[in-house]
């Protein structure tokens, strides 16, 4: 079996794709896999360290206003479509997987148009512009939120999969997970976290929940600042009485490796609204305080997270109305409130897919019979 798997630009697109592709491989024991992205982006590393073969298109990213730079990109998404169309036809595919990002466009188009079966993948709520497009022309629309289905006009070919997570989140057990951190069996873990980078203003907030809570016995904080804004933050803490890392029960570090035992281990999280992130929060049937990243693409974190928030998975504070005194009530509430978190973490649980990967390998077996 030969499959094609592209999607860039971000890691929110790319990582889902090769996911996907060691799914195929799982499934297709000695299957070819290439990996088709843009010149340039960050996906032709990620793809080698994967160990995946990788194909390049020149490519322009869109302006989402009237531009002249849009002139050049559709020139060059043109002249995309016939260098996918020589890539298809040197490769040979049995299917070909789209997960997002412009470079999608000109591969899955090339392929739906010479016939060979395509499947896309759409990881937010509000689904990107790439796949919009491409969904009138591939067979399958996999989609991560319910919501999502709208957006598509085909909606006999949209298809509710959720999105592949890392199998190690589902790894752990919670004492495991507890004694793998070092942290003590009961009382609660409260994890806070922005997206891979950090997020300066949950960093604000916390800087002025932390304190309420250090040396409270009966729980714990793990807060992960992102690495470029560690140093500011431990400052920003001195200034009110906190200075050390670890202190009691608190615990102030710049980036977490150790994310599959931290979701585990932990009662409540606080965080961005990114799919992987929900994705993660929902399999391990986290209840959560959902802060979406107001400059997302067409605000589409807000979109992810009030999906869950319908459901009763979360709450959701809006950037711009986020301080320390806000986010600390909210903690307050939700810990004193056994009841709502476990009914909040049942209906995180509920919008949990961990089949995401099995039911889109199982779509893409289906195109190929
Ligand atoms: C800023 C932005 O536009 N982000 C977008 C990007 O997400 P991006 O990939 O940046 O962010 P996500 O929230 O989707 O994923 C973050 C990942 O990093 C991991 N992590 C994070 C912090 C840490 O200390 N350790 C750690 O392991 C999380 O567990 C998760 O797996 O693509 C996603 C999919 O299109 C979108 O939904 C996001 O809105």
């Amino acid at each position: 079996m030969r499959f094609v798997v592209t999607g860039g630009g971000t890691g929110g697109h790319i990582y889902p794709a090769l996911a996907i592709a060691r799914g195929l491989q799982d499934k297709y024991p000695g299957a070819e896999i290439l990996y088709v992205g843009k010149t340039g982006g960050l996906e032709a590393g990620l793809a080698a360290r994967a160990g995946l073969p990788f194909q390049s298109i020149p490519l322009a990213g869109l302006q989402r206003r009237l531009a002249v730079r849009n002139v050049t990109a559709v020139w060059q998404a043109a002249r995309g479509v016939v260098r996918a169309r020589r890539i298809l036809a040197g490769f040979g595919p049995d299917a070909v997987v789209g997960t997002g990002g412009y470079v999608c466009g000109p591969v899955v188009l090339a392929a739906a148009l010479t016939g060979i079966p395509t499947l896309i993948h759409e990881q937010n709520a509000l689904p990107g512009v790439t796949n919009r497009l491409l969904s009138r022309f591939v067979s399958r629309v996999a989609v991560t939120f319910a919501d999502a289905v709208r957006y598509f006009p085909r909606r006999d070919r949209v298809v509710l999969t959720g999105l592949p997570v890392r199998p190690e989140i589902l790894a752990f057990s919670r004492e495991e997970a507890r004694r793998t951190l070092g942290l003590p069996v009961t009382g609660k873990l409260v994890l806070c976290f922005g997206g891979s980078q950090g997020a300066r203003t949950i960093n604000g907030a916390m800087a002025g929940v932390l304190p309420r809570f250090a040396g409270r016995p009966g729980v714990c904080f793990i807060h992960v600042t992102g690495p470029a804004q560690y140093d500011s933050f431990m400052a920003a803490l001195s200034r009110s009485g906190l200075r050390a890392p670890q202190s009691g029960n608190i615990s102030i570090i710049p980036y977490l490796y150790e994310m599959p035992a931290a979701l585990a281990a932990a009662d409540l999280v606080i965080c961005r609204a990114g799919a992987a992130t929900i994705a993660e929060l929902t399999v391990a049937g986290l209840p959560s305080v959902l802060v979406p990243y107001p400059h997302a693409t067409g605000n589409h974190q807000e979109f992810n997270a009030r999906a869950l928030e319908r459901q009763g998975a979360a709450i959701v504070i809006r950037d711009a109305e986020l301080s320390g005194s806000v986010l600390a009530t909210e903690v307050e509430q939700l810990l004193a409130d056994e009841r709502r978190l476990q009914a909040m973490a049942g209906a995180s649980k509920k919008m949990g897919r961990p089949g995401a990967l099995a039911d889109i390998t199982g779509l893409i077996d289906q195109l190929l019979s």
